[in-house]
């Protein structure tokens, strides 16, 4: 579904990604992994259409992505960094405005509400809203619209056990039941474990690794926390 190129991404004169190239399938889950300014989040703009590359191509669907055209836009449900709302709006008006710019009814409101555990805020601003549910309702905007591609930047961040085991469950539900695939970055490696098919490692702006988890747990049967570590050391044969 998603085939990154020989792409570079260059801030401030400095190279952040590096002839990037990664894969991701239709129907599974992708877990983006690496250290703090590792590069994630650029590069999920950069799937997203939100960044242009400075060279290299990203192609989605077999199309070669167009920055910032809605036509992909509407097809992918986009939570990266921190989501922003009309705070004096309630859940329910926030997600009318976002189904408005995508062109969607609102019909999907109430399920997406439910699927993230929100069905009960009412007409509560989202200012009253607390760093979990604001989070809980960033998922729910981004599934709102039925993207094909979920690109979810630390989405559990803020949530709290119950919240992470609930998401977790929710996310692989709609690769399942509304075949949609998921690209994910956390830093909560067991929540990765859990869900991904496939894991990329970033480091020093590239792809060090790219497995399915099969191979991460025949390799590391101590999990992906002591595989990751075994890259970011340097590691040649994890
Ligand atoms: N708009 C920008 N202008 C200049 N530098 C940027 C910009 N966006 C990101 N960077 C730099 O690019 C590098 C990668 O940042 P990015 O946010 O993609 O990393 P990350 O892997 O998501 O990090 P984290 O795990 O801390 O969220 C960092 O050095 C960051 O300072």
């Amino acid at each position: 579904m998603v085939q990154v190129r020989e792409v570079v991404k260059v801030f401030d004169g400095k190279e952040v990604l590096r002839h990037l190239n990664m894969s991701v399938e239709r129907g599974t889950i992708y877990g983006l992994l690496g250290a703090n300014g590792a590069g994630k989040s650029t590069t999920f703009k950069l799937i997203s259409g939100l960044l242009q590359p400075n060279t290299g191509a990203i192609q989605f669907d077999g199309e070669e992505i167009q920055v910032q055209d809605r036509k992909f836009l509407k097809e992918m449900g986009i939570l990266i960094e921190t989501p922003v709302f009309y705070e004096h709006l309630s859940a329910r008006e926030n997600l009318e405005i976002h189904l408005a710019y995508m062109g969607c009814k609102s019909t999907a409101i109430d399920n997406s509400l439910q699927m993230v555990g929100l069905a009960d805020t009412g007409k509560k601003p989202v200012s009253k809203f607390s760093l979990g549910m604001k989070q809980r309702l960033a998922i729910a905007r981004a599934i709102s619209h039925s993207p094909k591609l979920l690109v979810l930047d630390e989405p559990v961040n803020g949530l709290d056990p119950m919240g992470i085991r609930q998401m977790r469950e929710l996310f692989l539900a709609l690769v399942k039941d509304y075949d949609m695939t998921v690209l994910i970055s956390s830093h909560i490696l067991s929540e990765i474990e859990y869900i991904a098919d496939r894991v990329g490692v970033l480091v020093n702006g590239s792809i060090a690794r790219e497995v399915p988890m099969s191979e991460v747990r025949e390799i590391c049967p101590e999990g992906l926390e002591d595989y990751f570590v075994n890259i970011m050391s340097g590691g040649t044969e994890k």
